[in-house]
């Protein structure tokens, strides 16, 4: 029996590129995928609510996650750990369903050796110039973390080969589109390699 095991997507970027953005209005369009939220020592943003944004732990806790092995990567990024829980996306996988993570580049990177049948998509914007603008005018951060998350953008794009696709988003909804065609290609890949497999094994019968 073939196992039905559900596609792991990881979306990166640089800071402000609009991972949130993109990914909130996929999730508009698309309820099949599973999103895994995060876990995070950030604390919280006005508007961002705890489980539905991240889930936000103290450094003893997210330390202890670590410890625990409860994370199925992590990172620090910008004076801060970022995490996935490594339950939530197992389990999810194993029932079959589709599991899309946001995360940065190193997490990615550490996803990938584990999952290298994962997705990669890098999220690129129009310029630099541009991402600076976004960043700036989300109105989050201040100056001093803008310009380490800037700073952090560069080496993050430098990562960028490591992925499978990158999608430029130059507007919301033509990003969108792409990633959705980029699921949907991968959910095709799949049914024709298991369709092969399935013959492979019937012929040797
Ligand atoms: N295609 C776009 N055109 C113009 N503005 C955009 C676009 N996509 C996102 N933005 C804006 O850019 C800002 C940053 O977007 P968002 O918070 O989604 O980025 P992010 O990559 O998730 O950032 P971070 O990694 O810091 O969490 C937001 O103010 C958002 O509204
Ligand atoms: N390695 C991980 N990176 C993560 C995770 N969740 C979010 N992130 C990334 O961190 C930065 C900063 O996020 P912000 O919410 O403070 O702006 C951004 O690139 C996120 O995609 C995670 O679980 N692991």
């Amino acid at each position: 029996m073939i196992e039905e095991k559900g596609i792991l997507f990881v979306l990166s970027g640089p800071s402000g590129v609009g991972k949130g953005t993109v990914r909130r209005e996929l999730f508009e369009q698309d309820n099949e995928l599973k999103y895994s939220i995060s876990m995070t020592t950030r604390d919280r943003r006005e508007g961002e609510t705890e489980g539905v944004d991240y889930f936000y732990k103290s450094r003893e806790e997210f330390e202890q996650l670590i410890e625990d092995k409860q994370l199925l990567e992590y990172a620090q990024f910008v004076n801060n750990y970022y995490g996935t829980p490594r339950k939530y996306v197992e389990e999810t996988l194993a029932a079959g369903h589709d599991v899309f993570l946001e995360i940065e580049v190193q997490g990615a990177l550490q996803v990938k050796e584990n999952f290298p049948e994962g997705v990669f998509i890098f999220l690129f914007p129009p310029s630099l110039e541009e991402l600076k603008t976004r960043i700036v005018s989300r109105g989050t951060e201040s100056q001093d973390l803008v310009l380490k998350r800037l700073r952090e953008a560069r080496n993050e794009i430098e990562m960028m080969d490591a992925y499978d696709y990158v999608v430029v988003n130059d507007r919301v909804e033509s990003a969108v589109e792409k990633i959705q065609s980029i699921i949907q290609s991968e959910h095709c890949k799949r049914d024709r390699i298991a369709k092969q497999y399935k013959k492979l094994l019937e012929d040797e019968m």
